[in-house]
Order: C-alpha cells, then sequence, then structure tokens
C-alpha cells in the first residue's frame, strides 16, 4: 500500500498497443512491470530506445490506458488505483498529487509567459500576486529575459519555449513529479539549473520518477535505475 513515504506503487502492469492499421493485432510492450516511489528520491527509467518509458510515464498520468495491473497512488491522505479510477479522479490526481514536467510546450495562446508559469500555482490555492512573482523568478533562474514575461510564447524560439514549460512544471508543490526529459537539448548551464531544482525537489521529499537519455544527467540524478527492459512481455523478447 502507498504511504506519504512511498507515494506510488507500480505492479504488474501490463500494455499493449491494438494496431488499427494492422488488421487490429496486438503490440504487446510491457508485462509485469514493478517499482515503487520513495519520497526525496529520484528513479530513472532506463532501458534502450522503444523499450516503453514513455508509456509508462503516460500509463501514470493517465494519457495511456492500461492493459491490467495496478497504479497505485497516495493522494490526499488515501490510495487510489489510476489503473481503473475515473477520469475525475484522475484530474483531481493530477491537480493536487502528480505533476508532468515536459520540454513540450501546449498551452493557450495569447496568455503571457509570466501567466502561464504562475498558473498552475494559482490552480492550487497560491495567492495570485505571490504565483506571478514566484514565476518571474523561476523564469529568471532558467535565463529567460526579463522582457518577455509579458508575452505569450508563441513566437518564442525552441529552447525559451522549453524552459517556459519547464518552469510550469516545476512551479508546483506537487508530491509526485514526472519527468519527461526535461534537459533534453537545454544548454549546459540551463541543465544545470533543471539538475538544482531537482536537488531542491528531492530535499523538499517530493517523489521523482524521470527519463533522462544523457548518461551523465541521469548519473546526477538518479537514485535508482528502474530497467524496463526488465518488463518486456515474453513473446517481445
Ligand atoms: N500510441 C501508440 N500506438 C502504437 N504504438 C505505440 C504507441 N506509443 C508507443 N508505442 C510503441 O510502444 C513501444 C514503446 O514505446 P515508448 O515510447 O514507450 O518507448 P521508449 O522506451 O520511451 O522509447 P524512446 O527511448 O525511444 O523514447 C514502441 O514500440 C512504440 O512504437
Amino acid at each position: 500500500m502507498p504511504t506519504e513515504q512511498q507515494p506510488l506503487i507500480v505492479r504488474d502492469l501490463a500494455k499493449s498497443f491494438t494496431m488499427h492499421l494492422q488488421g487490429g493485432r496486438s503490440l504487446p510492450v510491457l508485462a509485469n512491470a514493478g517499482f515503487a516511489l520513495k519520497a526525496g528520491e529520484c528513479a530513472v527509467l532506463a532501458g534502450p530506445s522503444g523499450v516503453g518509458k514513455s508509456s509508462i510515464l503516460k500509463m501514470i498520468y493517465g494519457n495511456y490506458a492500461v492493459n491490467s495491473g495496478s497504479i497505485a497512488v497516495w493522494h490526499e491522505g488515501a490510495v487510489i488505483d489510476l489503473a481503473t479510477a475515473e477520469p475525475r479522479a484522475v484530474m483531481a490526481v493530477r491537480k493536487r498529487t502528480i505533476g508532468y514536467v515536459s520540454q513540450f510546450l501546449s498551452v493557450v495562446p495569447r496568455v503571457s509567459t509570466r501567466d502561464i508559469v504562475a498558473e498552475p500555482m494559482i490552480a492550487r490555492g497560491i495567492d495570485r500576486q505571490e504565483a506571478r512573482e514566484r514565476a518571474e523568478t523561476l523564469l529568471a533562474r532558467l535565463n529567460l529575459p526579463s522582457r518577455l514575461f509579458d508575452l505569450p510564447p508563441a513566437t518564442f524560439s525552441g529552447g525559451e519555449q522549453q524552459r517556459v514549460n519547464i518552469a510550469r512544471g516545476f512551479s508546483t508543490n506537487h508530491p509526485i513529479l514526472l519527468l519527461d526529459e526535461p534537459t533534453a537539448s537545454l544548454d549546459s548551464a540551463n541543465r544545470d539549473v533543471v539538475l538544482e531544482i531537482i536537488s531542491e525537489k528531492k530535499a523538499e521529499g517530493v517523489a521523482l520518477l524521470g527519463i533522462f537519455h544523457d548518461l551523465d544527467t541521469r548519473e546526477r540524478v538518479a537514485d535508482h535505475l528502474i530497467d524496463v527492459s526488465a518488463f518486456a512481455p515474453a513473446q517481445a523478447a
């Protein structure tokens, strides 16, 4: 059972995709995936390309359906199984318990950069003014020029947009954070800032689960590695 100290436990998770373009053939990707996340630690999903790392993150965040198994999460003092939870419960877990940090910006147009980063904090009850100030601090740490704070990020460079989204993902105090390659294609100064933020999250007791392709980065953040190739289905091995 998950607890505050071990807030996420994955058991016997299986995933296969139905290939509609190939007559509905089933492509098994994962079988018997199991691991637990501890508060204050960063676990990293490792294994070769195509082994199912992103699929695991997407199932935990509720973007991919689960075939079987359980994803038990400690959510506001109770346990929820995300593998079978109703969409409304999944949304509540996203709001309060599990945050997602990725490099890809998918936000409404015409909203200023400052408000894009402040928005998840405001949604979680932080005063608007304070949320905006925290957003600015985070954006400045990620070396985004302050002249950009009032502008919507639609016209920003790829790297600038990526940093806005990273700031947004790290702005909240979710007790669990999923990290989908947050440092990919960042320059080394900004990558170091992200690594520093991850260390701070650990010190605050956040449980992190990430994908990091860069070996050096992985070594610096990982408290333990989860070898996803160990979860390959027998027929695909
Ligand atoms: N929506 C989908 N529909 C069909 N097949 C999918 C889908 N998503 C993933 N797959 C397949 O599942 C397998 C695992 O993909 P996944 O993206 O989870 O791997 P990964 O380990 O994250 O790879 P990489 O390191 O290259 O990002 C791949 O064979 C992929 O083609």
